[in-house]
């Protein structure tokens, strides 16, 4: 199957502090991406290492088969909207579409001038003066036009208010089910990805903490919930994501391909938001027994 991102022991150093370390994935092409993780962790840096714009320190990355922005060709195939909605103030809506067709060859301008009518953006109207949520649709209506075989979003809804963002975001889907590209979009906002992804990466303190098919995650994650047990008793295919402890109880999340029969055990299955909080738990290393890397 095609990798739209294929990245090899993939690390990104200012100064001595690495911001993305020993990056190992391989993402099919078809899916929409959830990038999530704590302020801090490496989204952007690895992003920007995806669209060119960063050199790696360490390893390799490819896109769509090819070294990340390194001919026209290339550059063309991806879309990328960085954080912060950008779009240039001073200039109108028509302004932007009429950039856009000259910057990019598979330009889509009867897709551009539709999706911007349909929104409601008249073309004379300057983009510094549209609400944020006006100015994310317009970015993302730049990033669809151009027609990429993968569109990279970073953070593109942060700073919209609910509605704004499901309309983005119902945007964003029915551009994937029409015109069937890949996205990564990076988000702290886990009950949006869990509407629109179905591929997941969690990344904490410049690692991959686990990376996969949602489905996947979801099937081989629980939360075990018992009689305070230490996390050296579970057995060996029961790796630990996060554990609790009160007294006399422990709650685990553990990944495991094996069925759980042990009956002391209350087993409740995960949601998105569950399996991302597990990842981004900063306990003690010792306190978790395995620190898990999980790929697939
Ligand atoms: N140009 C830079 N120079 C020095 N350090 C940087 C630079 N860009 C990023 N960093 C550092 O690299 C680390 C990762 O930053 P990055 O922006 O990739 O994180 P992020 O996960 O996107 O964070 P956020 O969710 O806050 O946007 C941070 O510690 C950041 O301070």
């Amino acid at each position: 199957m095609t990798s739209v991102l294929r990245a090899q022991g993939l690390g990104k150093r200012y100064g001595k502090r690495w911001a993305l370390r020993e990056c190992t994935i391989d993402i099919p092409a078809g899916h929409v991406v959830g990038l999530v993780g704590p302020n801090g962790a490496g989204k952007t840096t690895l992003l920007k290492l995806a669209t060119g714009q960063l050199q790696p320190t360490a390893g390799g990355i490819t896109v769509l088969g090819a070294p990340p922005g390194g001919t026209p060709a290339q550059l063309a195939r991806v879309g990328f909207v960085a954080q912060d909605t950008p779009v240039y103030a001073g200039l109108t809506v028509a302004d932007h579409l009429r950039a856009g067709a000259r910057l990019n060859p598979r330009w889509d301008a009867a897709m551009a001038s539709e999706r911007v009518a349909e929104l409601g953006l008249a073309p004379a109207h300057r983009a510094g003066k549209l609400s944020g949520g006006e100015r994310a649709q317009l970015a993302l209506t730049l990033g669809l036009a151009k027609r990429p075989e993968l569109l990279i979003l970073d953070e593109p809804v942060a700073s919209l208010d609910p509605l704004a963002r499901r309309e983005f975001l119902q945007g964003l889907m029915e551009a994937t089910v029409a015109h069937e590209f890949s996205v990564v979009l990076s988000s702290h906002l886990v009950s949006d990805l869990e509407r629109i992804c179905d591929y997941l990466i969690v990344l904490v303190d410049s690692r991959v903490r686990v990376a996969g098919e949602v489905d996947w995650l979801l099937a081989t994650h629980h939360r075990l919930t018992g009689p305070r047990r230490d996390p050296e008793r579970l057995p060996a295919d029961q790796h630990v994501v996060s554990a609790r402890h009160t007294d006399r109880q422990s709650t685990f999340v553990v990944r495991t391909d094996a069925p759980i029969h042990d009956p002391s055990w209350v087993v409740t299955q995960l949601s998105m938001e569950d399996l991302v909080l597990a990842y981004m738990d900063k306990r003690p290393a010792a306190e978790r027994r395995t620190a898990l890397e999980v790929q697939r």
